[in-house]
Parts: structure tokens; C-alpha cells; sequence
């Protein structure tokens, strides 16, 4: 079923006039720091007291439209409520934030799709420390998790990559993935005046115990424990989502494979450099590489990939693996995360990752050095890559561009991170 958005009525207008000072307070709103423009572009009515506004928010480069799902009650909050929660007054009537709310998840799930679960609302928590959107944990009649409910902040139309991926590796029988349990789609007339249709949200399986990936090897780093075991079975479980996704999404021959790649790494070196033109002193490797790219008598079929996978996309528990997030580079238009690309691109970005996780674990020099080898080579031969010169220079190639992009990410996000690409750049070009 898809949700339609009412026009904004009254009430609508009156939360998105409160908005203005309460949005720039939380952690997942993306013009902070800067004077938006906020406007109502409709409502999804849940229930005459559940609705899902949706705020286009304008300011310079941001241009979004915000999902704030809101529960309205008659005078002042009830007894108990969680200050933080209340957003307001409009017409006599207490605006809650409702992403933790038993009446806002009660309905959700009564309007959503999907094979759906027995959950306990009343006992939802609301999780703490990630930043684009807002994800709620939904435990069973005994209290222990079951799902996890994925409140999109920014909508879009069209498909989400974050929930069709999972949902076709599941219909493909691959249990790497949190399955799909719940979804919500919507209806909009988007600010230029089109309908929009797209995801509200998700709710997937909770995996129980689950450690994020990139804390757990950073931690080993910082032990010096060797993280070859674990990278090993991390890599068999990157062959078993390839291969999940050839069976759902098929492959597209590429006879030009090798200059497209080539073309890839010089685009991303001129994207790098007009973010950070400091990376031009890397130019002249790039384009070497790029033409020893481009000469590849053949590359692999493209096929549909993760896009962005890192040690922080992926989740252990009970020494299995878990691979979330298929959203893609956040940094990439959608149309372009959509696109075949080569299997090696996510290897590539878990290597990455195990530089991350030896610099942020403490270690340097030699023992940086034994430590990661020992984690790319558990990786490669968990995953199978034969070990033959055209896999190797292809590897290196979308290393270096998974390089530049971070180069990128921490120069406008976590400078203080930026000696770690730096140091990725000075390796992969001697
Ligand atoms: N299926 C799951 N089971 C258990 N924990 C999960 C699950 N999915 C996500 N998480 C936890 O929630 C966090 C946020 O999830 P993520 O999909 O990365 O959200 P966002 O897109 O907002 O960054 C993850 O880092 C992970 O710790
Ligand atoms: O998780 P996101 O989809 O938001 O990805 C972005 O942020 C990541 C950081 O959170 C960033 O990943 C980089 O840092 C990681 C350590 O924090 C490291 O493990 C990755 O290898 C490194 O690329 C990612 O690039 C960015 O798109």
C-alpha cells in the first residue's frame, strides 16, 4: 500500500513554524549551522493523531525534503512525557516527536508491507549516536529485540537501495543480510510540482548482539590481536552477497571495462581535486595507473554491488557476519549508486577500511604494516580472488579511488582524520 500525503492543513503549518528552532537540535537534520527554509510540502494522517509531516528544507546547497513524524495530543503533555520529545503547542494541542512513540509505531506498522513481526511497541527504544536518519529498536512480548525500525529523515523518490537490495538478497536466499520485515512507501507532490513515490522506512531483523565491524577491529588493532581469522570469514561472506546479488540482479557484460575504469579514476581525481586541490600532487600516479587501466584486455561483468562497503557497514554477532546499509556513496547521486559496477569495488573498500582501523587502533609503522597485511590477506583468500596481475592492478585502481573519495569525506567531515587517506595515497603511489 502506498500512503498518500494530504495537502498541509493548519496543523501542518503550525509544526513546521515550530521546526525552525527544533530541528537544528537534532543530531540527523542537514542544514545545520545555516538559516533554512522550511515549508510543508503534505502530511501522511496515520490516525487523526499520527501524522508523518513532510518539511522541504532549503539552505544553499541543501535542498531536501524532511520526513518528522509527530504525534498530536490534546493540551499539555501527559505526565512522564520526555521533555526532548516535545516539539511544541499548535492550536491548544502538544506536538510530540513520535519516531519512539507506541501510537506513531503502532500505526507504521499497521499501514506498512512486508511479512511484518510481533512486536511489543510500548517497549521501543529509540537508538543513540548515528546521524542521518533514526532507527528505533522494537523488542517481542519477552523484551528481547526483534527488529529495528529505520526512520528516513531525507525522502526520495523513486527506488532506495538501502531497502530493494535487501529485500531482492532475501528473495535470492542469502541470510547475510538483516531481512526486510516491515516497509512503508509514500505519495508526495514534490517541491517542483511532481508526484513522488518512496520509502518512509524500514523494519529489519534485529540482529541480537550485533558488534559494529570497524569497532571490533579497531579494538583488535589496538590489542594487537590479529584480525586475519575474522577477515577471512568476512571476505567468504562478501562472495556470498556477490554472488546473492548476480542471482537478483544479473550482470551486464562490459567489453570496455577497463578504459571505463580508467575514465572512473580520472572523473574522481578531478572531483577530488576541486574539493581538495592539494590531491592534484597525486595527478601524475593517478593517470599512470589509470592508463595501465585502461590497457586491461578484459574485466569482470558489472554486476550490483554494496557501493560503500567499510568494517562500519558490516556487524558480527555470534561469529557470523551482517552486511547493512546498502545505500551507497553518500556522497554520490542516487542514479549513479544504482549502476553495475565491479564485485572488487566493495573488497576494495573493506581493504581501505583495515588501514582506518590500524591508524585509529594506535598502531604505526611496522606493526600498522604487519598487522594490515595480515587482515587483506585473510580478506582476499576468504573471498577467493585469484591471485593473477589483472585482478591486482584492478584492486589497486578502485583502492586508490576509494582513496581520493575519503580524502574528500574527512577533509569536509573529520579533518583531523585526513592523514589516514593521506597515508593510503602515499602507498598505493610510491
Ligand atoms: N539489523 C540490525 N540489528 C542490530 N543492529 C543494527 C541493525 N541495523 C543497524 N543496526 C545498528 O544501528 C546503527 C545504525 O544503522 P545504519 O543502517 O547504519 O543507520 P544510518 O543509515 O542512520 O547510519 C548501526 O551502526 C548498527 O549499530
Ligand atoms: O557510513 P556511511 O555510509 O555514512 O559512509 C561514509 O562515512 C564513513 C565513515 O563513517 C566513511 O568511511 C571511512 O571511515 C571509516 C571509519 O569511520 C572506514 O572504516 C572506511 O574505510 C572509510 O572509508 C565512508 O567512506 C563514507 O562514505
Amino acid at each position: 500500500m502506498i500512503l498518500d500525503a494530504l495537502a498541509p492543513d493548519d496543523v501542518d503549518h503550525g509544526v513546521v513554524d515550530l521546526l525552525g528552532t527544533w530541528l537544528p537540535q537534532r543530531r540527523w537534520y542537514p542544514a545545520k549551522g545555516t538559516d533554512a527554509r522550511l515549508s510543508p510540502v503534505g502530511a501522511v494522517h496515520l490516525t487523526p493523531d499520527v501524522r508523518v509531516v513532510l518539511v522541504h528544507a532549503r539552505a544553499g546547497e541543501v535542498d531536501v525534503v524532511l520526513q518528522v513524524p509527530v504525534v498530536l495530543v490534546d493540551g499539555d503533555p501527559p505526565a512522564g512525557t520526555d521533555v526532548a520529545a516535545v516539539v511544541g503547542t499548535v492550536g491548544g494541542r502538544t506536538v510530540l516527536d513520535a519516531a519512539g512513540d507506541a501510537r506513531f509505531l503502532a500505526a507504521w506498522l499497521a499501514s506498512a508491507d512486508g511479512p511484518g513481526a510481533d512486536v511489543d511497541v510500548a517497549r521501543a527504544r529509540v537508538v543513540t549516536g548515528e546521524q542521518s536518519n533514526t532507527s528505533v529498536v522494537l523488542p517481542g512480548a519477552d523484551g528481547v529485540p526483534v527488529g529495528i525500525l529505520k526512520v528516513l529523515r531525507t525522502l526520495a523518490g523513486g527506488e532506495n537501495p538501502d531497502i530493494d537490495v535487501p529485500r531482492r538478497l532475501v528473495e535470492a536466499g542469502w541470510d547475510g543480510v538483516p531481512a526486510p520485515l516491515a516497509w512503508a512507501q509514500a505519495r508526495w507532490t514534490a517541491p517542483d510540482g511532481e508526484a513522488a513515490v518512496g520509502y518512509l522506512g524500514v523494519l529489519s531483523t534485529f540482529v541480537p548482539g550485533a558488534q559494529d565491524g570497524f569497532e571490533l577491529a579497531c579494538t583488535w588493532a589496538g590489542e594487537g590481536r590479529a584480525f586475519g581469522a575474522p577477515a577471512a570469514e568476512l571476505g567468504a561472506t562478501v562472495a556470498g552477497m556477490h554472488a546473492a546479488l548476480v542471482r537478483a540482479f544479473g550482470t551486464t557484460p562490459d567489453a570496455e571495462g577497463g578504459p571505463t575504469l580508467a575514465r572512473a579514476l580520472a572523473d574522481r581525481l578531478a572531483w577530488a581535486t576541486a574539493s581538495v586541490p592539494s590531491l592534484a600532487g597525486y595527478g601524475d600516479g593517478v593517470r599512470a595507473l589509470a592508463d595501465e587501466v585502461a590497457a586491461l584486455p578484459d574485466t569482470p561483468a558489472r554486476q550490483r554491488v554494496h557501493g560503500d562497503l567499510h568494517l562500519g557497514q558490516v556487524l558480527r554477532s555470534a561469529g557470523r557476519w551482517f552486511v547493512i546499509d546498502f545505500e551507497g556513496e553518500p556522497l554520490a547521486p542516487l542514479a549513479a549508486r544504482v549502476l553495475p559496477d565491479l564485485a572488487l569495488r566493495d573488497v576494495a573498500g573493506l581493504l581501505r577500511s583495515f588501514d582506518y582501523a590500524a591508524a585509529v587502533g594506535g598502531l604505526t609503522g611496522e606493526a600498522a604494516h604487519a598487522w594490515t597485511s595480515d587482515a587483506r590477506a585473510g580478506l582476499l583468500a576468504g573471498y577467493g580472488l585469484a591471485d593473477d596481475p589483472s585482478s591486482t592492478l584492478l584492486l589497486r585502481a578502485l583502492e586508490l579511488d576509494k582513496t581520493l573519495y575519503e580524502a574528500v569525506y574527512e577533509a569536509r567531515n573529520r579533518p583531523a582524520w585526513a592523514p589516514i587517506p593521506q597515508a593510503g595515497l602515499e602507498r598505493l603511489l610510491p
